[in-house]
């Protein structure tokens, strides 16, 4: 596949949140399944808001079917907070998934906490992180997650990747850090778009009414303006998991396709 086709899109829409959730962990499963069966482990990339509450739902309920101890895991985006602090998303991670789960807190890879003062450091010491598992596995410029699942805000951002912020337009770095987040709180870090883009697999998840004006922007009408729109792995599948409320405006979905 050349870097100028389009990846494989998958877009899926399901009457309830709870039919998300499902259909979610099943994906999870499976992809889980492939990545260890072929690289002997699978690394996921976390999002904060609605995500992790979604993706908990049924995959907390599948014990075996996942080698939870293969896991590697990562945050697409963090807040600069403590990690106990309510807006922290390893926190609400460790809520709603790794407290129930047997995935090893030395494979739950978070910011350093110690570092809070400076978003930069914390940002470069995520990146060397990164470097640590990902050097040993491939030897790609950037890091090539198995999976990684995003949320999509009103504004159509993606991560901590904001419309009309100048880290949309960063095509060298791994991780870098946002001060002026329109939502907040406003200090964060965020994987950039080369690495949203290097993925085996992409899946944003977004339910309810209010996605539905963005998620036209983003699907039918590919607005570049938006920086969901410029997720497009190049050589991997983009999912969209939605629930009807959410996909109602959308023309390009094919609801006979699930
Ligand atoms: O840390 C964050 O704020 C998130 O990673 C962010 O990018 C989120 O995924 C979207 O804002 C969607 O949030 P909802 O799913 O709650 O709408």
């Amino acid at each position: 596949m050349s870097l100028l086709t389009p990846p494989a899109l998958s877009i899926r829409s399901y009457p309830t949140t709870g039919e998300v959730s499902v259909a979610l962990a099943d994906l999870f499963v499976t992809l889980s399944a492939d990545a260890i069966q072929t690289r002997g482990r699978f690394t996921v990339g976390l999002s904060g808001g609605s995500l992790p509450k979604i993706l908990a739902a049924d995959l907390v309920k599948r014990g075996d079917a996942v080698e939870w101890d293969k896991l590697t895991v990562f945050f697409c985006d963090e807040r600069l907070v403590p990690l106990d602090h309510e807006d922290s998303n390893y926190r609400l991670c460790h809520e709603e998934l790794f407290s129930k789960v047997p995935i090893p807190e030395a494979q739950i890879h978070t910011i350093n906490a110690d570092l809070l003062d400076n978003a930069d450091e914390v940002a470069e010491d995520y990146k060397d992180r990164l470097i640590n598992v990902f050097a040993a596995m491939n030897s790609a410029k950037f890091p090539v997650f198995d999976l990684l699942l995003l949320g999509i805000g009103p504004d159509g951002h993606t991560c901590s990747l904001f419309p009309g912020h100048s880290s949309l337009e960063n095509t060298v770095d791994w991780v870098i850090s946002e001060e002026n987040s329109p939502k907040p709180p406003p200090r964060r870090i965020t994987l950039t778009l080369p690495v949203l883009n290097h993925a085996h697999n992409v899946c944003f998840v977004a339910t309810g009414e209010g996605k539905q004006d963005m998620l036209k922007r983003v699907i039918d009408e590919k607005d570049q303006e938006i920086p969901s729109a410029l997720v497009q792995p190049a050589h991997g599948t983009l999912y969209w998991f939605l629930d009807d409320k959410a996909s109602a405006k959308l023309t390009s979905i094919d609801k006979s396709d699930q």
